[in-house]
């Protein structure tokens, strides 16, 4: 990661200025030769190609930008969906409403299916939308192709085009731009900053995931996006890997202000990344707000068990006690409900052998009634009256309680610690 400190800074700074003067994407709907076309959601599709290079408010648009669009840019929104609907097949994006700010570093997390790539695509101009409209950077560029939307991908499969060489796949992006001198330039920086000078001749296949992930980034960067969408760009890489190019992704966003848009199933990287976030499920947006807010304020069941809260129960409220089953539980005031839901972390809920001295207002008596075997840890299941609550426990901390499945055991955790919605 050495090479990569500093001067990416430095390069990301320029590619900022620039950006800010010239706008360009990287994506073409179509291929003068014909040879690098893709499969996307069964649309023949290259995978990169660029735009002609002009700031966005000089583009020949074929739609114009509407008032709202720049208005939303004058507030320092970058990408801004309203009311957007896709239906391929079966499936359907509805009425998607998103708005991110430049320069935001923001994650679209949901189970399997909810239609996150599909989303992802939509704003590259990948699938053909139905209804609603698109803004990128206060342009309308819903019905725009691909290259003229000033969007930069990568895949989570990186898409290199095996055939040509790693230099050949970084400037592919460029085929249609005259500006040979800055491209060059930029293109010594990135290779410099991305420490890939050694693989340029070389071919993809021949480069392993760490290497193809940065060539897949240095591409993406090379036709100075305004904003980057990414597929689970580290899902394919084992945890060293990752490591480093979540480091360089982390890096790359703080030395611009290059938004970036990523998609990914893994919390840890989200939290580690971004600060907004948002949770899809079944074509919808179900929630948005902070990282903080999606894993600390779910806003329904939905998101509590999504962020893996464990602990959500239906409850009746009376002022600051939440009722369950035949459980008082204290909860943070103030609270207005009188019915709704309360959900629990397992890493907040605490187990003991004997009462604790603290300042928890909640601890019942249980029995353990199950012990699920998680790697570093084991979730504990602990069955108070009829309710089970799920905690999480060191296996040093399992071996000190002499934990198991009958023994007595107590269960505390603050009132603060209980999410209500
Ligand atoms: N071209 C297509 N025709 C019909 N259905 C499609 C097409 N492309 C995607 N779908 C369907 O749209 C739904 C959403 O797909 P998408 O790839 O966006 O899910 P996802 O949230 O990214 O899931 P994952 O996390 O597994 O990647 C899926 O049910 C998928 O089968």
């Amino acid at each position: 990661m050495a090479e990569c400190s500093g001067g990416t800074d430095h390069v990301l700074r320029t590619i900022h200025q620039r950006v800010r003067s010239r706008r360009c994407g990287s994506l073409s709907s179509h291929d003068r030769s014909g040879a690098h076309l893709r499969t996307v959601r069964g649309i023949r599709t290259p995978v990169l190609s660029t735009c002609s290079g002009v700031a966005c408010s000089r583009m020949p648009f074929a739609v114009p930008c509407p008032q709202s669009a720049r208005s939303s840019a004058e507030k320092g929104i970058m990408i801004d969906i309203k009311g957007l609907k896709v239906h391929l097949g079966e499936f359907r994006l509805k009425d998607i409403d998103l708005s991110i700010d430049e320069g935001e570093f923001f994650v679209l997390m949901g189970p399997t299916g909810a239609g996150k790539t599909v989303l992802l695509e939509a704003i590259a101009g990948l699938v053909p939308i139905i209804d609603g409209s698109i803004a990128i950077g206060g342009c309308d560029v819903s019905r725009l192709p691909p290259e003229q939307r000033g969007v930069g991908i990568m895949y989570q499969d990186y898409a290199l085009f095996p055939h040509l060489t790693i230099t050949r796949n970084i400037t592919y992006g460029l085929r249609y731009q005259k500006r040979k001198g800055t491209s060059e330039k930029l293109l010594r920086q990135l290779v410099d900053d991305l420490g890939i000078g050694h693989l340029l001749r070389r071919y993809p296949e021949t480069l392993s995931g760490g290497e193809l992930q940065r060539v897949a980034l240095a591409r993406a960067l090379m036709v100075e996006p305004r904003v980057i969408l990414l597929d689970e760009p580290l899902s394919a890489l084992d945890q060293n890997f990752r490591e480093e190019i979540r480091l360089l992704l982390k890096q790359i966003h703080r030395g611009s202000r290059i938004t970036f848009f990523m998609v990914t199933h893994d919390f840890s990287e989200a939290l580690t990344l971004a600060t907004k976030a948002a949770i899809m499920n079944n074509g919808a947006i179900v929630q948005t707000g902070t990282i903080r807010d999606i894993f600390q304020k779910p806003s329904s069941s939905f998101v509590a068990n999504f962020v893996g809260m464990k602990n959500v129960f239906p409850t009746e409220f009376n002022g600051s006690t939440a009722i369950i089953d035949t459980l008082a539980i204290e909860v943070p005031p103030p609270n207005t409900n009188s019915t709704g839901h309360i959900a629990i972390r397992p890493e907040d809920i605490v187990i003991s052998l004997k009462p604790l001295e603290s300042s928890m207002r909640n601890s019942f008596t249980g029995i353990v009634s199950g012990i699920i075997d998680q790697g570093f840890l084991y979730e504990v299941h602990v069955r108070v009256h009829d309710v089970v609550f799920k905690s999480l426990v060191t296996k040093g901390s399992a071996i000190d309680l002499e934990l198991d499945v009958d023994k007595d055991v107590y269960i505390s955790f603050k009132s603060s610690a209980v999410h209500i919605f």
